[in-house]
């Protein structure tokens, strides 16, 4: 496992060299085949000015103009061109250049490979130095061949080291080339000698056709083995023949132990072939070259074309609902009452006083429902002895919702919250409008509402990475659902978030199935996006399980650890929508009413949420479950584990506290959107934005209006197990009543679960399950949709037969 690791990373960072411009496909048609052009016109110039070069000599003083005539093929341009890289130039190495020039268009046009035409170009001016100074020594006399820089580049060297230091430099100069360029080393000279030497011998041998007698020197190793073939193979009459040179430098290469017979013994193919390895042993590593990947190429290819992808280009002119659906409030903004805040500064002074606690220090922050009085109280007073006074201190104030925090992590001080008089409504618009929402590059920002120091408090759901809300009836569940769900689709295309609605109590939600096929997704067979009925909701749950499977194979197919590198992959391009890949929406499941589901699916919808809440993090699926009961057997410990961002409206004990938050304090709240937030750290105390139904359903018109995918997201096909059948239920884990329930189905002749239900006085689930274990055991048939299952046991002596068999 731990080696794997670094496997993946490389995989996932592949090296991308970014070109400095990149040309596109038409681009790169019209610059490469204006160099390649522009290389034979310097050719021809070059060439004609060989011979017409003289004859136009006169023409170069003169300005260009019509009237000029010139003898070069290429007339002015290339008179003037031919003397500029000629003669004044580098003399006939000039052809070089053209050459360069047409290389280049011929590289541009096969989009071939950068870093070898800079190679060229490299080497090409290097020999057009080397050559030009090559003739300026040789022929000095004609600055034809030389070029000016040639000739002077000639003297200046001479002027130096003279004729003879010249020769050398020149002699330098190739070899260096000849080293470099290609390769070549003195092993591979004296080699290639050898090989020639060798091939020389063996032609001398077969045109003789004869056998060479044994060599006496033989060393001692090769007598051995000499011995060994005499002894093994007396009839063959072997010879040994060996080669003398490899004798002279590697005796002992000569295997001695697996001697090959046959009637003319080579003994010198493996010997040669050691001391070939040998030479191999020595081998010069090139310099690695590290090229881009084939798919890099591509995307970049793809990307230069086409642009970087664009998941929201199907919606492109979707427009984001404007400010102004929301309400707005008069009194936005916190009113400062001096009043009301001496007030309870000398009441909590005094309490605190009575108890004989004195204060160093006090201050207070206005929150929009809640003041913070800090404290530094003098030294010695123990901490605890003021957490003790919650109580006194909240019948002095004669206030709901007091709450101690001692000390306030992170500062020395003592908090003491007391709510205010007169609360301000936070408002859904004045936190969406703030800086910090519409700044935020979170992945799933959401305003949740506003601090007790007045700051909009923005989470980011992807970091969460789900969460669960609890708070008794009233206290403003429904609302903060709605501050989430509003908060994404005010800065969520439809293309990078989908909703699945749960919304037991069918009312909540209603409203955003205006907008199903902008941001829901559904089962592929279902009419209604928001789930209202518990039996869909267990369907949907496994098929958001299979969904996260199937992602999960995307992102291993793709090298990417979790959803935001796989979609910025896929957006460059890299991954092949015929591979199976896509861009990958963000899922958030919002399940309202967690209770009421888990009192009628229980185990069944609590496996696959558990399961996506311990999973899904990565791949993008996100879970908000809401419950008015937070009991252990609702928010149980698997559940818990795995939701660690919590909120808590106010709620009525604190044990329920405790279950939601692992701490009181949610009990204390005043409610009306009051709540505490903990990603599993501190508290933090929030007042919810507030959205009201109305500006809800502005919104969702407003998006609803708009042009919309086709259908709503399709989420994978789950075949449930309808009517939970499980086939192998346990004979032993019968129901107590299931001989009773046999009877009265094989009597009735009908294999309905409302029967037992009536019959039986039992509730669904247990009907349910009994029909399941009835099926097991083969006395109904399976399920048949609104149908009442087949009984296959005629009457009640089969039955009895067939459940005495069964127990043999
Ligand atoms: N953030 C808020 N600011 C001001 N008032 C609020 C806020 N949240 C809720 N309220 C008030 O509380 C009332 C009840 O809120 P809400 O419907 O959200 O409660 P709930 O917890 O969903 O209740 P239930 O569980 O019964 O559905 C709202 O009608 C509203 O008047």
């Amino acid at each position: 496992m731990a080696k794997k690791k670094p496997k993946a990373k490389k995989a996932k960072e592949p090296r991308v060299r970014k070109p400095l411009f990149v040309l596109n496909n038409q681009q790169k048609l019209i610059f490469g085949s204006f160099l390649v052009l522009l290389g034979i016109l310097l050719f021809i110039a070059f060439l004609s000015f060989l011979f017409t070069g003289k004859a136009d000599q006169s023409i170069l003083s003169e300005l260009p103009s019509r009237a000029v005539e010139t003898e070069n093929w290429a007339s002015q341009a290339g008179a003037w061109l031919s003397d500029f890289f000629i003669q004044r130039g580098f003399g006939l190495s000039a052809f070089i250049f053209a050459g360069l020039v047409f290389l280049s268009g011929v590289f541009t046009l096969l989009d071939l490979k950068k870093a070898q035409l800079i190679q060229h170009w490299f080497w090409g001016t290097l020999i057009a130095l080397w050559m030009s100074t090559l003739f300026g020594f040789a022929g000095h006399k004609n600055d034809i061949l030389s070029g000016t820089i040639g000739f002077e580049l000639n003297t200046f060297i001479q002027d130096f080291i003279g004729i003879i230091g010249t020769v050398l430099l020149l002699l330098f100069g190739l070899i260096t080339y000849l080293a470099i360029r290609f390769k070549v080393t003195p092993e591979r000279i004296s080699n290639a000698f050898k090989k020639a030497k060798k091939e020389i011998k063996s032609d001398f041998k077969d045109a003789k056709n004869d056998v060479v007698p044994v060599d006496n020197n033989l060393s001692a190793e090769a007598e051995d083995m000499k011995s060994s073939f005499d002894l093994e193979s007396e009839d063959l009459e072997p010879t040994l023949q060996k080669a003398p040179e490899v004798e002279a430098e590697e005796p002992k290469a000569v295997p001695p132990q697996e001697p090959s017979v046959e009637t003319a013994l080579e003994i010198e193919i493996p010997k040669e072939e050691e001391v070939d390895e040998e030479e191999e042993l020595e081998m010069e590593v090139g310099e690695i070259v590290e090229e881009q990947s084939e798919t890099d190429n591509l995307s970049d290819k793809l990307v230069a074309d086409f642009g970087l992808f664009d998941p929201t280009l199907e919606l492109g002119n979707f427009k984001f609902p404007p400010l102004d659906l929301l309400k707005k409030y008069n009194i936005e903004g916190i009113k400062i009452d001096q009043a009301e805040l001496e007030d309870k500064k000398n009441r909590i002074v005094e309490t605190l006083n009575n108890y004989k606690i004195g204060i160093q220090s006090i201050k207070a922050t206005i929150g929009p429902t809640v003041t913070l009085y800090e404290i530094v109280p003098d030294a010695g007073v123990r901490i605890s002895k003021i957490k003790n006074l919650e109580d006194d201190i909240a019948l002095s104030l004669a206030a709901l919702g007091i709450r101690i925090i001692a000390p306030i992590p992170g500062k020395g001080t003592i908090g003491i919250e007391v709510p205010n008089r007169n609360s301000t409504i936070v408002s859904m618009r004045s936190v969406i409008a703030s800086q910090k929402f519409q700044k935020s590059e979170m992945e799933l920002p959401i305003a949740l509402g506003k601090t007790i120091s007045n700051e909009t408090f923005v989470v980011d759901l992807a970091k969460m990475p789900h969460l669960l809300m609890a708070g008794a009836t009233g206290q403003g569940k429904s609302v903060g659902l709605n501050a989430v769900l509003t908060s994404l689709l005010y800065k969520k295309h439809p293309a990078e978030v989908k909703f699945v609605l749960v919304d037991p109590k069918k009312v909540e939600l209603t409203l955003f199935n205006k907008i199903e096929r902008h941001y829901l997704a559904k089962l592929p067979d279902s009419a209604e996006a928001i789930i209202t009925d518990n039996t869909k909701v267990i369907n949907t749950l496994n098929s958001l399980c299979i969904e996260m499977d199937n992602r999960y194979e995307m992102l291993k197919n793709a090298f990417c650890r979790n959803i935001a590198e796989y979609n910025v992959k896929f957006k460059a391009r890299k991954l092949n929508p015929n591979d199976g890949h896509a861009y990958l929406p963000y899922i958030v499941l919002v399940v309202d009413e967690f209770a009421d589901l888990i009192m009628t699916a229980g185990k069944e919808v609590e496996t696959p949420i558990a399961r996506l809440a311990q999973l899904a993090r990565a791949i993008g699926i996100h879970l908000i479950v809401a419950t008015q009961r937070p009991s252990v057997n609702v928010i149980t410990g698997i559940i818990k584990a795995n939701f660690p961002a919590r909120i808590a409206f106010r709620v009525t004990s604190k044990i329920d506290s405790r279950t939601i938050l692992d701490s009181s304090g949610a009990d204390q709240l005043i409610g009306r959107g009051d709540m505490l937030y903990t990603q599993g750290n501190d508290l933090i105390r929030i007042q919810c934005a507030f959205v009201d139904t109305p500006e809800v359903e502005r919104i969702t018109d407003f998006i609803g209006s708009q042009k919309a995918y086709p259908d709503a997201y399709l989420l994978p096909e789950y075949v449930g197990e309808e009517g939970g059948t499980n086939l192998d239920i346990d004979i032993a884990e019968r129901d107590k009543l299931f001989r009773e329930a046999a009877e009265i189905l094989v009597i009735a002749q009908q294999g309905s679960a409302s029967l037992l239900q009536r019959k039986l006085k039992l509730g669904y689930n247990r009907a349910g399950r009994i029909i399941d274990q009835l099926e097991a055991a083969g006395i109904v048939g399976g399920f048949e949709g609104s149908k009442a299952r087949q009984v296959l046991v005629t009457d009640l002596a089969s039955l009895d037969s067939l459940l005495e068999n069964e127990g043999q």
